[in-house]
């Protein structure tokens, strides 16, 4: 790895090096390249200044001999062109310019007419003049640059400068010809700082080579080849840089050519490629061997790091070897560790633990597990067969013969199919235990055991707590419908049933008086006379409350239900005696036998609760058998609950009042109002037959805050020392609203509350009797008044008398009734009378129907009477009358 890495950056190293002297050379050559330009355009500069000079000279003497008339004529200039004078002034013009050689001028036909140098000339001819032959031919040519050629007389390389001569007419007079010195250019050339192996060449337009510093012989006016003309060097933006061959020495150069400004020539400067690139070639040198050193250090230091690093991957080869070695001696004694903590966890388990190879031999087995199957120590030692382990548990007395071979069979199967599995075992001395079969991963099998004795004994236990009734331990309402649709299904079998619906009449007050405890007390009473009434193959259950139900198995004739019932009636009957109390109490049932009265569980179960409800409706103790027209009535009841929930706004209740009068005097105290619903189709109904259906509905509770606003509001009709009683039942008593009802009812009247007497029964006082006293001193504070009516019809305590705020006690009818017939009933009312009087309260008896009765009445102390003797409750309309009929009633009586 650390090697390709140091050849990559080897290489790297060298094309960086490469590509910067590269960058370095192409810098060198632009460096020359710059320098020679600038040199070019400078001496084409200077070349052309010193045309431009001779030029200058050449006219200024064409100047003077058109000034002194010698070109006037060709007359004229033939005469005087030859004078002194003109050859004076030659010589002194060139005197001024070393560079020229000779001034002279020639005829038309070559002929010397005169010059600088000598005066007069000796007739020399130059017919082959080059200048005289192309301004001959081509008039509109005013100066030409000739040759070079070697002056005849010197011996050194010349040029000429001619200028045409002509007459004022335009006529060609000859040529006016400066020789130029090579040698004032070259020196010039000379000082000039070109550089190693520098050269300047001046050509004229054709190529051909005038001059070349450092002169090279040979060539001078030679065409030279190849050479572009200046027409392409002025295209080219005037200046033609170039590296080529040199045609002159035929060496390598940097060649910088530029056009003579003005004249037709061009000028080149150039230098040998060696020179230009002689500083980059040391450079080059230099950064070779640098890069030589640089690389091998670097191919050096690859090596030695690259054996470093195998001599460090050496050791630590040899390192991990000897870790991988040490901790596999950890492993190997931490295994060895685990493996004792797995026996000891195994041994500290609760539960039973045994393992067995693929052959079925046993691996390891915990001591619980001997424990629960009385394995001796040899029975649990590794490689014990599992047969021979089988037959210790059978001669422990642990197991069977047959529950060993079914054990065995077992595991032996879920070995060979490899599954999982658990189940129970019962042990013969009663224990359940949990077993779990498990395949392990080796091909083997491992088993665990769990003393689940406990918890099934819980299990059942709350099994049966879901379907029995904590109290008397009967099946409860669930247990019961299952027990029910079993006899049900039982019943399609042509095995009838019958189903008994039980209600226990007045366990509430019972309750109530005596207390919960004593309340529970009886139920349990009551459950045992039930069980011991019935079959074992009956069912007895308590639905809740007071309420049981029976199943009576294997009815065949309503016969069987009928002796079952009267049983039953007649055993709850029986007094009870509770924690020193002595109580008596009674069933109500219904019965539906099945399969006539019904083929589901609901059916049936609504059927027996018609029943009961006509056996409470017929006035309980008794049993009922269903008829299918307790049904049609339990509709007619419905129907009747829908007219009642309708009544109130539908203002189909009336008052009826009946009068309550003072037996002293006969006359009328008070009205007791009794409440009638005028029923659409059923005509005047009387309470009792709604009444107890509004008290269930609740129903009561708006209707009777109604008959108090209409009592009220009636009684202020009525002169003020009457009085009007009104009846709360005890739904409404226990309401809420109660006392809003009353104050708001009065305060709507403007009756005075002392006009107002609330009549309440017993039954009121069975309830919570702390809230009942409460609330009767709150309305005793209201300043209302209260009787207890009915008195002696529930189950009475006459220390309610005594607690209790009450103004007056009502005896029920019942008692008059049968006054001067029994003599029960004399003395009852002759000792509620008595204690009313010692209490301070007043009694008012019911249902005085006799004068007899009024008679025995007002012997015994009797201070007031109602009764169909006097007047049957009538409407608020007929008050005022019936008022007006016992007054005089009263008179004659009372004066009679
Ligand atoms: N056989 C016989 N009966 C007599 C005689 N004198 C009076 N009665 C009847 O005895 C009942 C007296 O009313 P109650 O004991 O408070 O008994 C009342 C009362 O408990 C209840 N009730 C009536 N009106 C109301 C009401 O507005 N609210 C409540 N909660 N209950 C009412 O309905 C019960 C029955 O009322 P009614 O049918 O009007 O029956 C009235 C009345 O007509 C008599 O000499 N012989």
């Amino acid at each position: 790895m650390l090697l390709p890495v140091a050849l990559l950056l080897a290489l790297g190293v060298a094309l960086t090096a490469y590509l910067w002297l590269a960058h370095q050379r192409d810098r060198a050559v632009a460096e020359a390249t710059r320098e020679l330009r600038n040199l070019s355009v400078t001496l084409a500069s200077h070349t052309a200044n010193s045309f431009s000079n001779h030029t200058i000279l050449q006219d200024g003497i064409i100047k003077w001999l058109a000034s002194e008339g010698v070109l006037a004529s060709p007359a004229f200039f033939a005469e005087r062109i030859s004078s002194y004078d003109v050859h004076r002034e030659l010589r002194a013009r060139v005197a001024a310019m070393p560079q020229i050689a000779i001034l002279s001028i020639l005829d038309p036909e070559g002929a010397l007419l005169t010059r600088s140098f000598a005066w007069p000339v000796q007739g020399e001819r130059f017919p082959e003049a080059v200048a005289l032959k192309m301004m001959r031919s081509d008039p509109s040519l005013q100066t030409f640059i000739s040759g070079p050629s070697k002056s005849p007389a010197t011996g050194l390389w010349i040029f000429y400068v001619s200028t045409r001569l002509q007459a004022a007419d335009g006529t060609f007079l000859g040529i006016l010809s400066a020789s130029v010195k090579h040698r004032a250019f070259e020196e010039f050339y000379e000082n000039i700082e070109l550089g190693e192996g520098g050269a300047v060449a001046l050509f004229k337009e054709d190529g051909t080579l005038i001059l070349r510093h450092p002169r090279i012989e040979a060539a001078i006016g030679k065409v030279v080849p190849n050479l572009p003309p200046i027409s392409g060097l002025l295209g080219a933006g005037g200046i033609r840089v170039s590296m080529d061959r040199s045609p002159l020495d035929q060496q390598q150069r940097l060649i910088a050519r530029s056009p003579v400004p003005a004249f037709p020539m061009s000028i080149s400067v150039s230098r040998q490629m060696d020179a230009v690139l002689a500083e980059w070639r040391a450079q080059r040198g230099t950064a070779l061997a640098v890069l030589a050193l640089l690389e091998s250090v670097l191919l050096a230091a690859a090596v030695l790091a690259w054996r470093h690093l195998r001599q460090r991957a050496l050791v630590a080869a040899a390192v991990a070897a000897r870790q991988a070695a040490e901790a596999e001696v950890a492993l190997a004694e931490e295994r060895r560790q685990k493996q004792a903590q797995v026996a000891a966890a195994v041994d500290s388990m609760m539960q039973g633990f045994c393992m067995f190879t693929a052959d079925h031999r046993l691996v390891v087995a915990n001591q619980r597990f001997a424990e629960m199957f009385g394995l001796p120590p040899e029975g649990v030692a590794p490689g014990v067969p599992f047969e021979a382990m089988l037959d210790h548990a059978i001669g422990a007395g642990r197991m069977t013969r047959a529950d060993a071979e079914t054990t065995r069979a077992r595991n032996l199967d879920l070995h060979a199919a490899g599954e999982a599995s658990s189940m129970f075992r019962e042990l013969p001395d009663g224990r359940s235990i949990s077993e779990c079969f498990t395949p392990t991963a080796d091909g083997g099998w491992l088993v665990t055991f769990e003393d689940v004795t406990e918890r099934r004994a819980a299990e059942a236990r709350i099994v049966h707590l879901a379907h029995h009734d904590a109290l008397t331990d009967l099946p409860n309402r669930t247990l019961f419908r299952i027990k029910l649709d079993e006899a049900i299904a039982r019943a399609r079998r042509g095995h009838g049933f019958a189903l008994l619906y039980l209600d226990l009449d007045r366990f509430k007050e019972v309750n109530d008086t005596l207390g919960h405890p004593v309340g529970d007390l009886l139920l349990r009473q009551v459950t045992e006379r039930l069980q011991a009434a019935v079959r074992d193959t009956d069912t007895v259950a308590r639905l809740g409350g007071d309420e049981f139900a029976i199943i009576q198995d294997g009815v065949r004739t309503p016969q069987d239900a009928t002796v079952l019932g009267q049983r039953l009636v007649e055993s709850v009957a029986a007094p009870y005696e509770l924690e020193g109390h002595h109580v008596v109490i009674g069933t109500s049932i219904g019965i539906a036998i099945v399969p006539p009265d019904g083929a589901t569980a609901e059916q049936l179960m609504k059927s027996a609760d018609m029943a009961l409800y006509r056996a409470k409706g017929d006035g309980r103790s008794c049993f009922r058998f269903f008829e299918p027209e307790m049904d049609v009535r339990m509709q007619l009841r419905r129907g009747l609950e829908t007219d009642l929930r309708q009544a109130l706004a539908a203002a189909e209740f009336e008052l009826f009042y009946q009068p309550i009068l003072d037996v002293g005097s006969r006359a009328v105290t008070s009205f007791e109002a009794l409440l009638r619903w005028r029923h659409p189709e059923r005509g005047l109904m009387p309470p009792d037959r709604f009444i107890p259906l509004a008290e269930e509905t609740g129903l009561i509770v708006p209707i009777g805050e109604w008959v108090l606003r209409a009592a009220c509001a009636e009684a202020m009709r009525w002169p003020a020392h009457l009085h009007v009683a009104v009846n709360l039942s005890p739904t409404q008593f226990a309401s809420r609203g109660l006392l809003e009802a009353i104050t708001g009812a009065l305060a709507a009247s403007g009756l005075a509350p002392h006009r107002l007497e609330l009549e309440i029964t017993e039954t009121v006082m069975l309830k919570d009797s702390e809230a009942t006293l409460s609330t009767l001193h709150r309305l005793k504070a209201i300043g209302v008044r209260i009787a207890m009516d009915d008195f002696g019809t529930g189950y009475s305590s006459l220390s309610y008398l005594q607690r209790f705020p009450f103004d007056k006690v009502k005896i029920d009818r019942s008692f008059i009734r049968n006054l001067g017939q029994t003599r029960e009933s004399g003395a009852i009312v002759g000792a509620v009378v008595d204690l009313c009087a010692g209490l301070g309260k007043g009694a008012t008896a019911e249902g005085v129907e006799t004068p007899e009765q009024l008679e025995e009445l007002a012997a015994k102390g009797c201070r007031e009477v109602q009764g169909f003797l006097f007047s049957r409750p009538c409407p608020a309309a007929e008050v005022a009358g019936l008022l007006d009929r016992l007054r005089s009633w009263a008179g004659q009586t009372v004066t009679g």
